[in-house]
């Protein structure tokens, strides 16, 4: 697990971090924590304890009002501008409301974050085939965003945060809209990506899924801050008969 408080070598690391938005209250403050490269962490915590908004500085949609954050051993308050969508496509975000463009069919849904990195169309029909197919939409690849469920849609956003495999997987109850059995499964993509060595952060209220990962560990944040300071609390290690055959 990550070193809390020293943060070398860290894919994040945020020291005293605060937020407000506006003139408004504390909704995160004194957070610090470390990941180190290749840990799997859950954020939980009540609803309004401020998991967005700390998902939010970490795929740089905010910066914070006090503190550091460090993003790849780089303090993302001075980071220019310019520079900021080469340092977002290392990261794959899973957002809350999926944000799909509407315009897009699935399969160029899926496939963008591979052309914006510049691969050419040979380089992306493969990929994204079987992608579509792991997520259970390789029938679908045609359709347009609206005329998918929502657990589909939530299924086309997580092909597309993976795709890429980024560094940083980011991802916001990334299982809210599926049942159990596709549930399990995308956890099971989680931890497989995360075995290549993705660092992964995913918030989730789901708690009996996290023995579907090898590694997991968890940070708790109540009322903007992290329950437990050390930054994580080890979960008890899976046993075979609880996750069932490997994916
Ligand atoms: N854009 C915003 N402007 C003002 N306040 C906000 C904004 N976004 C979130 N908040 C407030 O910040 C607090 C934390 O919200 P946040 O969405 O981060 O919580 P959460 O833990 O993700 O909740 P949930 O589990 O319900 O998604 C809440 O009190 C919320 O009202």
């Amino acid at each position: 697990m990550g070193e809390p408080g020293s943060g070398l070598g860290s894919i994040v690391q945020f020291e005293d971090v605060g937020l407000r938005y506006g003139a408004g209250g504390d909704v995160l403050s004194g957070v610090s924590f470390a990941l180190a490269p290749g840990s799997f962490y859950f954020l939980t915590g009540p609803s309004g304890a401020g998991k967005t908004s700390l998902l939010k500085l970490l795929y740089l949609a905010l910066r914070p009002t006090t503190g550091t954050v460090r993003l790849f051993g780089e303090d993302v308050a001075h980071v220019p501008r310019a520079r900021l969508p080469a340092l977002r496509r290392r990261i794959g975000v899973v957002f809350q409301d999926f944000r799909l463009l509407p315009h897009l069919s699935v399969f160029d849904n899926v496939a963008l974050p591979l052309r914006v990195a510049g691969a050419a169309d040979s380089e992306i029909a493969g990929p994204v085939g079987e992608m579509l197919d792991w997520v259970g939409l390789g029938d679908r690849a045609g359709a347009r965003p609206e005329t998918l469920s929502g657990g589909e849609q939530q299924r086309v956003a997580i092909a597309r945060a993976v795709i890429g495999r980024p560094e940083l997987l980011i991802a916001d109850e990334p299982t809210g809209n599926v049942d159990a059995e596709m549930a399990a499964r995308l956890f099971r993509l989680f931890d497989g990506l995360n075995r290549l060595g993705t660092t992964l952060v995913v918030a989730t209220h789901d708690i009996h899924l996290l023995q579907a990962v090898a590694d997991p560990q968890i940070m708790r944040l109540d009322r903007g801050r992290l329950a437990d300071p050390t930054g994580a609390l080890r979960f008890p290690p899976r046993r075979q008969s609880e996750t069932g055959a490997a994916a």
